[in-house]
């Protein structure tokens, strides 16, 4: 029996150290003196029957299989025999210390913690996340020779185990295995045999105006390897060294392995408001001689470039450790200032913590120029080459981090300074080419003008004549989606425009002379340089979605500068069920006004009148569109094109254009002009000097 005891610690023994290192389930034999059922009997009851770093927190974690419920008791955990007990009494004491000492160190609070038992505490990782539950379990081998421990929260699954065998070292790992965290050590100056700057230090620094002040401020000191010293810059927290980052004379930088990542200087910010973020312990030094000592750096550097990935969580954020492990010191601060490099790494960097830390309280700056073509690229280049005042002013005039889609008018004060300016071009419309619209409606670029009419009153022709006169005054082109029109029929009534001859020789010229092969074989060049037809070539129907498209490619390659859509009601409308009418034409008119802002470009869009019962032969109202009242909302000009069908009531070749709606009052204002519809050319003059006809 004593035999089978003294085996019995033994196994108990070599299971602790197997345990550490084993994934496996953990099955032991036994080599005799034991017989087959006490090996049975002893297999059974100390099998170790779960993983030490379990995938899944299923029921395998459950040592000795006692429990039915996941959870020991102190009644039903083994307890090793009472003379063992006595007879290990030093070695039971000094794993309690050993383990004790190891979980504290992973800032685990075990004072409460019984061992044989689970235990539930904050996980030192993920603080058991929003809820701040505490969902690590935390088991003690009854004899404290090991623990084992589990973060349940799905979003963590911090496990890891250790035991107290001298020499050996906590192992701990996420469930992926591939975050591995390393193990805090416990370092001092003396023990880094860290010494203070010898001279030759002190003056490098001085030739990077770095004083020795702020170098004994910030600990900065030197570390002797072999014949060759480097500089130590110390890391601390709260009075307490944490780290170290070593430079020698190459610029290599190289930190002290399984310490924790914290910012450099972090003791510094520990009450402040503002806090500034540089990339490099010589920037941060450097903020301290511009007079700023709320002032940290980042421990590794700058990333090569944004990470398109979401933000992991921030226990696999592993990179931006450093910025969690401070979580506490960063809170506070209302204001950051990012002063990260200028060059492509250091705006990348800027960009990772503003993506953390919120974009809303950071800000950023911008570095000096050095020459016509470089900045200056950190702040010690700024210290070193224009001296600690330029470096407090690049800080004082910090700008507000950009947040995409929210601005300042100041974003847009180049625009503005070229609409003052008048060198955007167009800023106050291009004139139609008839007078007596000239304060009523100007074409601006970007701009969207809804046109309407009843059936026949010329609003085609009269967008036409629009366009030959924009092509002849500023030589624009235009994409054209005249659905109801013939290609041929079409370039008949813009050839007779341009050319102010009729076509063919038929009625409707009377005795006006047909356009010559030659002006006709000009014509069609001028027609193929200024107009891109937009033209479903099959039966379906096209939607405005597939027409701003090829009107994007149109301004692309041709440099088109309007589109006509004519009409609205030629293009497919489907819409999802649970949409309303209004609501399809509000967002199809925003796709297309966004088309016209984007491309600078002017859209023409028609739109019929809904039958109109009791007409009297005046003109619609924009109101009258049908589908929606968004037409006349929506656009920036609502203009309705008329012409008097009542020979008692005027001459029949007048045409009245309404100008109902005129948002930009740069561009023109509300009223009525008349012109006159020359049939045989399609021409429309001013009424006054009509434009003698060509013979
Ligand atoms: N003031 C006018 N006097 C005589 N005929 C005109 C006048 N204006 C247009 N027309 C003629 O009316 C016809 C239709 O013109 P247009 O296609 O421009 O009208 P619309 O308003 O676009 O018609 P719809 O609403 O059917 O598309 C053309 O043959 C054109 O020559």
């Amino acid at each position: 029996m004593r035999l089978l005891y003294r085996s019995l610690y033994k196994l108990s023994s070599s299971l602790s150290s197997v345990f550490m290192g084993s994934k496996q389930l953990c099955k032991f034999t036994f080599s005799s003196p034991l017989t087959h059922s006490s090996r049975r009997q002893l297999s059974d009851t100390y099998r170790i029957p779960f993983s030490v770093l379990p995938s899944k927190p299923t029921s395998r974690i459950r040592p000795f299989c006692l429990k039915t419920n996941g959870y020991l008791t102190h009644a039903n955990v083994p307890r090793p025999p009472a003379f063992l007990e006595d007879a290990n009494e030093k070695s039971y004491t000094n794993n309690i210390r050993i383990i004790k000492q190891r979980l504290e160190e992973l800032d685990m609070d075990i004072d409460i913690c019984k061992p044989g038992q689970y235990n539930h505490l904050l996980c030192p990782m993920c603080k058991g996340g929003d809820s701040e539950e505490k969902t690590l379990s935390l088991f003690i081998n009854v004899d404290w020779s090991s623990a084992v421990w589990l973060c349940f929260r799905g979003k963590c699954g911090w496990k890891g185990s250790t035991m107290a065998t001298a020499g050996s070292t906590p192992s701990y790992e996420t469930p992926n295995h591939i975050d591995k965290v390393k193990i805090k050590r416990e370092i001092t100056v003396e023990s880094l045999n860290l010494e203070p700057l010898c001279d030759e230090l002190v003056g490098y620094f001085a030739e990077r105006l770095i004083t020795r002040e702020t170098l004994q401020r910030n600990a900065v000191m030197q570390k002797s390897y072999g014949d060759q010293i480097v500089i130590a810059f110390t890391y601390w927290r709260n009075g307490v060294l944490v780290s170290c980052k070593y430079r020698d004379i190459n610029k290599k930088f190289w930190q002290e392995a399984n310490t924790e990542k914290v910012f450099y200087g972090l003791d510094d910010i520990t009450e402040t408001d503002d806090i500034i973020i540089v990339e490099g312990e010589m920037d941060k030094l450097a903020m301290e001689e511009a007079g700023f000592t709320n002032c940290v750096s980042v421990p590794d550097g700058a990333p090569a470039v944004v990470s398109l990935k979401e933000l992991p969580p921030e226990e696999k954020d592993l990179k931006y450790q450093y910025l969690w492990n401070c979580r506490e010191y960063l809170k506070k601060a209302s204001r950051i200032i990012l002063a990260t490099d200028g060059d492509n790494p250091g705006q990348a960097l800027a960009e990772e913590l503003a993506r953390r830390l919120g974009r809303e309280r950071c800000w950023r700056v911008r570095w000096p120029k050095k020459n016509d073509v470089d900045h200056f690229k950190d702040a010690n280049e700024v210290l070193m080459y224009l001296g600690p005042d330029a470096l407090k002013e690049v800080i004082e005039n910090a700008e507000l981090y950009p947040i995409r889609g929210l601005f300042s008018f100041g974003d847009y004060f180049d625009e503005i300074n070229a609409y003052y300016h008048r060198t955007l071009g167009y800023e106050f419309g291009v004139p139609t080419g008839w007078g007596a619209l000239n304060e009523l409606y100007n074409v601006v670029p970007g701009e969207l003008t809804i046109v309407t009419g009843v059936p026949n009153s010329g609003k085609s022709e009269w967008i036409d004549a629009l366009l030959c006169n924009l092509n002849e005054s500023v030589d624009w082109k235009f994409a054209l989606c005249s659905m109801e029109n013939k290609v041929r029929e079409h370039a008949r009534k813009l050839l007779e425009k341009h050319i102010k001859k009729p076509f063919f020789n038929a009625r409707y010229g009377g005795s006006a002379e047909r356009m010559s092969i030659e002006e006709f074989e000009q014509g069609k060049q001028w027609l193929s340089d200024t107009f891109y037809l937009i033209r479903c070539e099959d039966d379906s129907l096209p939607n405005v979605k597939w027409v701003l498209d090829l009107a994007k490619a149109a301004v692309l390659r041709h440099g088109v500068r309007g589109l006509v859509i004519d009409p609205y009601n030629e293009l497919d409308h489907q819409r999802p069920v649970s949409q309303t009418e209004t609501e399809y034409v509000s967002q199809m008119l925003t796709k297309v006004k966004r088309f016209a802002q984007h491309h600078s470009c002017h859209v023409w869009f028609v739109a019929h009148p809904r039958q109109l019962h009791h007409w009297v032969g005046g003109p619609p109202n924009l109101y009258d569109i049908s589908g929606s009242a968004h037409f006349i909302n929506k656009c920036d000009n609502g203009i309705v094109i008329h012409r008097n069908r009542d020979p008692e009531a005027g001459p029949l070749d007048q045409v009245q254009v309404c100008v109902r709606k005129v948002r930009n009052k740069v561009a023109g204002t509300v009223g009525e002009a008349f012109l006159l519809y020359d049939r045989v050319t399609g021409q429309f003059m001013d009424i006054k000097e009509p434009p003698p006809r060509k013979k």
